[in-house]
């Protein structure tokens, strides 16, 4: 009996099935990221190792598998393999907790980039051991807010900036993107200095600098750390300046005050010891065009020379320049995504409304006014005219309105911003100004009564409601002229889990070029306003979107405008009524479901 025997009457009833034969030669050794080996995938560690295995094997390596019962694979006798790099104990136990890690991230919606990117924290008590050991006092503050855990991008954006690396964080709106920059700030600089300031965070408008700042004071409570905030650029002498005693270790601003004070002779701000450059609406600031914040931002940043400074941006949506920016110039970046990137956060119920014409906008809200609204209700228009007067029509309904926008004093702007925090105001009509980052406790109900003219726009204007993993909803007005960006919003709307109407989705896709003009240029739209101006009284066309609140200017007309009848697409039902208008006798009279209940309400006299 020879050895084939042997082997044929052991194996006799045994069915052999070549599984794999993984094709190994000399090329494929030396260069593994050739086409002909396939790419292992992300999350599959152990298929990855496995793979490695099959390349280190100098001959093809043939699985032999039992097809009845036993699932044990059979190696066949082969060559000696090579030497195994098996890795110490610490790099296998490094490599279990990495992918402890990414099963955790999964669970939360973590995406990261990056080299070595420290472990995410799932509680805020974590923060207390090694390696974050954060300043007791802080870590108090912290937890007095009370949260119950860190939100996804609080778990990993911490230990990220808590160990120093630069980042880009990308997070729905809503989801504590403050806390998380803030946090590692000021435990980073720990104790207050004397010698001037060494963070800066930098915002888009000065409300979200002031929000911001009121935050920090709160998070710097009892640590000793003095953050300043940049009110009033005259005052700023006191503040900086080379008699200024009272120094400041954190600054909060907006890129035009600081580079301001940059631009002064003698420079009223030193920038040189700024540890902490933080950017937070980021894609915002880095705009290049609109605002030239790009560019008060490259002489702001030029000026923080400190060679160990920490850099870290933050927005809910991201555009190519500014990742092209941050993984050219900072050095370990790491990039953490929370969802899906530029997408609309899925707490907030989203609908399409079709009014037909600009008059069946202001039909529609009356419409929505009847049905009865759960203040505080945000309403966001494309221009300072229009913010003025769908204010005028709305003040005339009655409505506890007020309306915030670029020319607004200070003063007047602040008071806003107060009176709606506090309840006093119910409806707020804003510019794109408060698009961003602003974040009012509990708004139930954002209307984009003016079409945004970006799906960015969009995403941040709905983001001011369903914040914190509150509900909220979002009403879109769109007539036939907003019908070229109804697409890319509808996306968005169906992505974050909305129903949209198919034809939306199927509609023609606009050119780069005609979305950048739309973006830069905003509709030319009929006049909000039912007054008669004196050339429409002349048969002119009420087109030109300047208008004013100057007495005298308008004309209120006998017969207000007729309007096309509003219809939804969306969840609610189409509205029926045309709302009568409230003769002006009325006002102080009518009535705001407010949570279920009715209301009379004052009409409030805006100073503007
Ligand atoms: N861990 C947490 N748990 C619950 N709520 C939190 C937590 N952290 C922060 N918040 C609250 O969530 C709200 C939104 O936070 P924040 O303003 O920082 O959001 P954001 O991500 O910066 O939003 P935006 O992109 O609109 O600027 C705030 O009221 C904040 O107090």
């Amino acid at each position: 009996m020879d050895v084939h025997d042997v082997f044929r009457q052991l194996t006799a009833g045994v069915r052999f099935s070549r599984k794999r034969q993984v094709p190994v030669n000399n090329q494929q050794l030396k260069n593994p990221l050739s086409n002909a080996v396939e790419k292992p995938k992300k999350e599959e560690p152990e298929k990855k190792r496995i793979k490695v295995e099959e390349e280190d094997v100098e001959a093809p390596a043939v699985d032999f598998r039992l097809l009845d019962g036993d699932e044990s694979v059979i190696q066949p006798k082969l060559k000696k393999p090579k030497k195994q790099k098996e890795g110490t104990a610490a790099e296998q136990e490094e490599q279990r907790q990495e992918e402890q890690n990414n099963i955790f991230r999964k669970q939360h919606n973590i995406s990261v980039l990056g080299k070595h990117v420290p472990a995410p924290i799932e509680s805020f008590s974590e923060l207390s051991s090694e390696p974050y050991k954060l300043l007791p006092r802080l870590l108090q503050n912290l937890l007095n807010y009370g949260f119950a855990e860190p939100t996804p991008i609080q778990m990993q954006a911490l230990p990220v900036l808590l160990a120093n690396r630069p980042l880009m964080a990308c997070a729905p709106t809503g989801s504590g993107k403050t806390l998380a920059f803030l946090t590692p700030i000021i435990n980073g600089l720990r104790t207050h200095k004397t010698s001037g300031l060494r963070a800066l965070v930098l915002a888009p408008t000065r409300e979200l600098a002031q929000q911001i700042y009121r935050e920090c004071v709160e998070l710097t409570r009892e640590t000793g750390l003095r953050t300043h905030f940049i009110s009033k650029v005259s005052e700023a002498r006191h503040h900086y300046g080379p008699e200024c005693k009272q120094k400041y270790d954190i600054l909060v601003s907006t890129p035009n005050r600081v580079r301001f004070l940059l631009q002064q002779q003698p420079p009223l701000l030193d920038l040189k010891r700024i540890e902490w450059f933080v950017l937070d609406e980021a894609d915002r600031l880095m705009e290049e065009g609109q605002n030239n914040f790009k560019e008060q931002l490259d002489d702001i940043y030029g000026s923080c020379t400190h060679p160990q400074k920490r850099v870290a941006f933050f927005s809910a949506t991201y555009t190519v320049p500014v990742a092209k920016w941050a993984l050219r110039n900072l050095k370990n970046l790491v990039r953490v995504t929370i969802g899906v990137q530029n997408s609309a956060t899925d707490t907030v119920a989203q609908e399409l409304l079709f009014v037909g014409s600009e008059s069946g906008k202001l039909v529609a809200m009356r419409e929505l006014v009847r049905q009865g609204l759960h203040p505080p209700v945000l309403v966001f228009v494309q221009s300072k005219d229009r913010a003025k007067q769908l204010f005028e029509e709305l003040l005339y309904d009655g409505i506890n309105v007020d309306v915030i926008h670029a020319e607004r004093t200070q003063h007047q702007r602040d008071n806003c911003v107060r009176a709606f925090r506090e309840g006093n105001i119910w409806v707020l009509i804003c510019t794109e100004l408060m698009g961003r980052g602003i974040d009012f406790k509990g708004v139930n109900l954002v209307i984009n009564y003016d079409f945004p003219p970006t799906t960015i726009s969009y995403i941040h204007r709905i983001g001011r409601t369903g914040r914190a993993g509150r509900p909220g909803r979002a009403i879109t007005f769109f007539t036939q002229d907003d019908t070229p960006n109804l697409r890319s919003i509808a996306q968005i709307i169906r992505n974050s889990g909305g129903t949209v109407p198919e034809y939306m989705l199927q509609m023609k896709k606009v050119r780069k070029s005609e979305a950048k003009l739309r973006a830069k240029k905003p509709l030319d739209r009929d006049d909000i306003s039912t007054k008669i101006r004196p050339e429409k009284l002349n048969g002119e066309s009420g087109k030109s979107s300047k208008s004013s609140n100057e007495p005298g200017k308008f004309v209120r007309p006998l017969k207000t405008e007729k309007a096309k009848k509003p219809k939804k697409h969306g969840t609610d039902k189409a509205t029926k009524t045309k709302p009568k208008k409230l003769p002006k006798k009325q006002i102080g009279k009518s009535k705001l479901v407010s949570n279920g209940k009715k209301k009379v309400v004052k009409a409030k006299r805006s100073k503007v």
